[in-house]
């Protein structure tokens, strides 16, 4: 029995496409089988499967998660849903796409191997002068998996991609998502709406293009499309997994159901904030004058130090700018903090 079809015999009977994955920590030969509601399977490398349902679908959904290898539970929850839908218990109505971004990140127990696969989309992996590496190999081949999946979609089907995350620090707003730049299209409340669903009342509104999983899809494939942190970073095994149930039962009804129906939108149910600024860490000594302990969504005074970095010091220029994923460790000439300023519903939102 060759390779591929051992494997595929084994997910069949466990659907255990994580532990394939992981086992597999940079390539899996392609593999298709048929489930017995005449789902078609299909496995493009490791950590990437494609479920078509044998119905005429209406969305083309990717759900991505491990892009960050130690953010388990996004993990734990697109390992379930791909379980129930290969034994069958959960039969699809719509496309999906899942993606385990970077197994042997998952294996190590680290945010990334060599370097952070979120700064590499959109083109950022192929850099004259910058030698390739796995982590680089892996996003150009991600990008391409996303591109063939919404190219097989068919013609004017709906595209979304949800890159589910964890967020290093404890947050005052648990949950929330990124919102990536729109280049002036509006935001679109009735993805607020599935947000809420999901448990996330909290949204960010990015002003400039990212080298991130969602702005790729979203710039590139006009996908509605965010990074969603859905709590703190936590070893596997040590996630309360109740905390995501309203995510994952908002994820079932979108792959599950033709339709879904979501609660009336009210401003008031979000908080909602614009990015203020980003800071990049351009020197080798940088430091914040806050602890580890210090969460996403602390504000400060205008004139507060926000951070150091070399011999500039970064004071907050507005009262209340809130800081969301400080990290003094990024490489340098990356983002080592973003602030916000809370904002309203508006015109801009249809
Ligand atoms: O908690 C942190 O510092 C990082 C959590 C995380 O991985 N966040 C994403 C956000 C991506 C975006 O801006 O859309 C990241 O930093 O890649
Ligand atoms: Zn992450």
């Amino acid at each position: 029995m060759s390779a591929t079809s051992e494997y595929i015999n084994q997910l069949k009977q466990d659907g255990d496409f994580l532990t394939l994955s992981r086992n597999h920590e940079w390539h899996l030969d392609a593999g298709q089988f048929t489930l017995n509601n005449n789902t078609q399977v299909t496995v493009h490398d490791t950590g990437v499967i494609e479920f078509e349902p044998d119905c005429i679908t209406s969305k083309n959904v990717v759900l991505s998660s491990a892009i960050h290898g130690n953010e388990t539970a996004p993990i734990e929850i697109c390992d379930e849903l791909i379980k129930h839908i290969i034994s069958g218990k959960l039969e699809l109505q719509q496309r999906v796409l899942f993606i385990f971004g970077n197994p042997q990140s998952i294996n190590i127990g680290k945010r990334f191997v060599e370097e952070n696969l979120n700064r590499l989309f959109n083109g950022h992996h192929t850099v004259d002068g910058i030698a390739m590496n796995d982590e680089r190999i892996r996003a150009a081949k991600l990008e391409q998996y996303v591109s063939d999946f919404y190219a097989r979609s068919e013609q004017d089907t709906y595209r979304c991609h949800y890159d589910l995350h964890t967020a290093i620090r404890g947050s005052k707003n648990e949950k929330f998502a990124v919102y990536p730049f729109l280049h002036g299209k509006p935001w679109k409340k009735s993805q607020l709406q599935f947000l809420l669903s999901c448990g996330v009342n909290t949204v960010l509104m990015m002003k400039s293009p990212a080298t991130t999983f969602s702005y790729y899809s979203s710039f590139v494939h006009g996908a509605d499309s965010f990074t969603v942190e859905l709590g703190q970073v936590k070893p596997f095994g040590e996630n309360d997994m109740s905390r995501f149930a309203k995510t994952k039962q908002t994820l079932t009804a979108l792959i599950s159901q033709k339709e879904v129906e979501y609660p009336k939108f009210n401003a008031s149910d979000f908080e909602l904030f614009s990015v203020h600024r980003t800071i990049n860490r351009t020197e080798q000594n940088f430091s914040f004058p806050f602890s580890d302990d210090a969460e996403n969504f602390t504000g400060f005074a205008k004139g507060e130090l926000l951070a150091t970095d070399g011999d500039n010091a970064i004071y907050a220029d507005v009262e209340g700018e809130a800081i969301i994923f400080p990290n003094a460790q990024v490489a340098i000439g990356q983002r080592a903090l973003l602030t916000v300023v809370p904002m309203q519903v508006d015109s801009r939102f249809s």
